[in-house]
């Protein structure tokens, strides 16, 4: 039990209260709680102050609207009420306060693609400098403990739940996913950073955030608000926007390291080499030359990986430590992994790619691996970007000899639709590829693999370490490297 002093919440009127427990659902109210009535997407949290109150909670959180929904039922009532301009930040510090400050070592990711890589790489290096860590995001947590999560960034009050087991779990280090909605909705604010970094920016989300503009200013709320002015922030300077970024962490007086193949980057690339099972890298610390061996496929993941490195010595390891320890990093799960070989040594691989930038990436990536032809199968999610999806198709046929379009949980919305849309895209593109349609996932993949002559390559887009395929609202059990294995062990007759 806590005081909404020790929460650092002030009622209207300076009411007190012995506060059981925190939530932002009516539904799982308890008596004495307090109920944090939030401004939704869909509706306002302030509808159900009515029903939070027949719950007995303690205490409302809630905003100017949320206030006047609820005007009556508060007139009626004795529980204290919070009433904040942004209740969501309001909730993310009084959620670190009620699980008690957290006492990790934290660093936080954003940017459109590579956060679960970067983070994954992260937790790897800590484990190898033999300290106790996990990544947490997408793949839930994961590390020297692990836990399934909803949510890449996940709402305040689980996210330090999360942080309070960690802790009790003796973890000492987190490398956290900083998503774009996460930062919008203030879910991580508050966090103590030790470092913050971004990876880069492109095309996603754009239903929730609207404009290209307001997606960027979400992600840069890592750096304007969450992380302090003595935090470090770790740049990949090669994006774009890198150099901008950079620019918004220095006018705010935080310690920038550039990484990159940059000039002024401090952690610079300035070779890489590719073989069939992975890259060596020359790159150079403070102007000083090291080389290490990366057990990793595509040119991208040493982008990836130098982020991590850098994040990881921002947050205070030894340089010399950390670089030894890269040649042992491993393949992140779905990102990238070879999920299966054919009996001719043509290989397939899973990635998560579900950007049209990922794409590109990803394809582009696998060029110097491959000998022969690469083909590609790509779908795009239902009730997600719309706009995303014919630049999806496009960047597929720009980049692979061969476009299957097929089904990426389609959620709520008609499979063929999105699927024409795709296709759309990837038959606008120009060029000589082979570019069909064949709806059902799994007889996508089998019919990918059956293509594949010696030294060719299919890259299974989109999925990576899912293992549903969301169709309405239903989740089938799906998985794109179980299927992989399947469909090679079919073709070769296997079973
Ligand atoms: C668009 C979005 O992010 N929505 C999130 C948001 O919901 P919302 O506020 O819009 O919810 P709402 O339905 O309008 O309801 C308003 C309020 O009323 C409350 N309510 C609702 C019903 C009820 O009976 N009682 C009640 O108290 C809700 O808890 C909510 O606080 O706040 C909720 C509680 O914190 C989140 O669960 C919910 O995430 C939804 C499920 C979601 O799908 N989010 C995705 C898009 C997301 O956040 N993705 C990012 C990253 C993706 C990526 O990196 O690619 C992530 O970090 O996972
Ligand atoms: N540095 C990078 N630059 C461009 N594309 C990348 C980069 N890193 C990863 N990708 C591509 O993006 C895909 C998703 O990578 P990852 O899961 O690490 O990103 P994420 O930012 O966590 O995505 P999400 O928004 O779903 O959480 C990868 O499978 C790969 O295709
Ligand atoms: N976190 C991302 C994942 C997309 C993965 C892809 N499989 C899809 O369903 O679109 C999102 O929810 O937009
Ligand atoms: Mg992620």
């Amino acid at each position: 039990m806590k005081s909404l002093a020790e929460l650092g919440l002030t009622a209207r009127g300076g009411a007190e209260a012995q506060i059981t427990g925190l939530t932002v659902d009516s539904r799982e109210v308890k008596p004495g709680y307090l109920f944090a009535a939030l401004p939704g997407a869909r509706v306002h949290g302030g509808e159900f102050i009515q029903y939070a109150l027949r719950m007995k909670a303690a205490a409302i959180l809630t905003d100017a609207k949320g206030a006047e929904i609820a005007a009556k039922e508060l007139a009626g009532s004795d529980a204290a009420l919070i009433v904040a301009q942004d209740p969501r930040a309001t909730l993310a510090q009084a959620a670190s306060l009620w699980f008690g400050a957290h006492s990790a070592t934290v660093v936080a990711v954003t940017g459109t693609n590579g956060k679960t890589s970067v983070t994954t790489f992260c937790r790897q290096i800590w484990e190898e400098l033999d300290l106790p860590g996990v990544n947490l995001g997408t793949t839930g947590v994961e590390g020297a403990w692990n836990h399934p999560l909803k949510h890449t960034t996940p709402e305040p009050i689980t996210l330090h739940r999360v942080l309070a087991e960690a802790a009790q779990n003796g973890i000492t280090h987190v490398a956290m996913e900083a998503s774009s909605h996460g930062l919008d909705q203030r879910r991580l604010d508050g966090v103590i950073l030790a470092a913050a970094g971004f990876s880069n920016f492109s095309q996603d989300h754009l239903d929730y955030h609207e404009t290209f503009e307001a997606y960027f200013d979400a992600k840069m709320g890592l750096f304007r608000r969450v992380l302090s002015e003595d935090g470090v922030a770790v740049i990949n300077l090669d994006d774009p926007k890198g150099p901008e970024v950079a620019a918004i962490c220095t006018a705010r007086g935080q310690e920038v390291i550039g990484v990159g193949r940059h000039p002024d980057a401090r952690l610079r690339l300035t070779g890489q080499r590719f073989d069939a099972t992975g890259q060596d890298l020359l790159f150079e610390w403070q102007g000083r030359a090291r080389q290490t061996r990366l057990d990793l496929l595509g040119g991208f993941q040493a982008d990836n990986v130098l982020l991590a490195a850098a994040l990881v010595i921002a947050a205070g390891a030894d340089a010399a430590d950390v670089f030894d320890t890269l040649q042992y990093l491993t393949t992140v799960r779905g990102r990238m992994e070879l999920a299966a070989t054919r009996e001719s040594g043509a290989a397939v691989f899973v990635d998560y790619a579900h950007t049209p930038d990922a794409i590109e990436t990803a394809l582009k990536a696998m060029r110097p691996h491959v000998l022969g032809r690469i083909v590609v199968i790509v779908g795009a999610g239902g009730d997600r970007d719309v706009g995303k999806r014919p630049l999806m198709g496009a960047a597929a046929a720009r980049n692979a000899d061969t476009v299957i379009v097929t089904d990426d949980n389609p959620r709520s919305e008609d499979p063929a639709a999105i699927r024409s849309a795709v296709m759309a895209g990837a038959l606008n593109a120009g060029g000589t590829q082979s570019i069909s349609e064949v709806g059902d996932r799994a007889e996508a993949i089998l019919r990918g693999i059956d293509m594949l002559g010696a030294g060719d390559a299919l890259l299974i887009a989109g999925k990576g370490h899912e293992t549903g395929q969301t169709v309405g609202d239903t989740v089938l059990p799906f998985d794109d490297v179980e299927q992989a294995s399947v469909a090679v062990a079919a073709l070769e007759g296997w079973v």
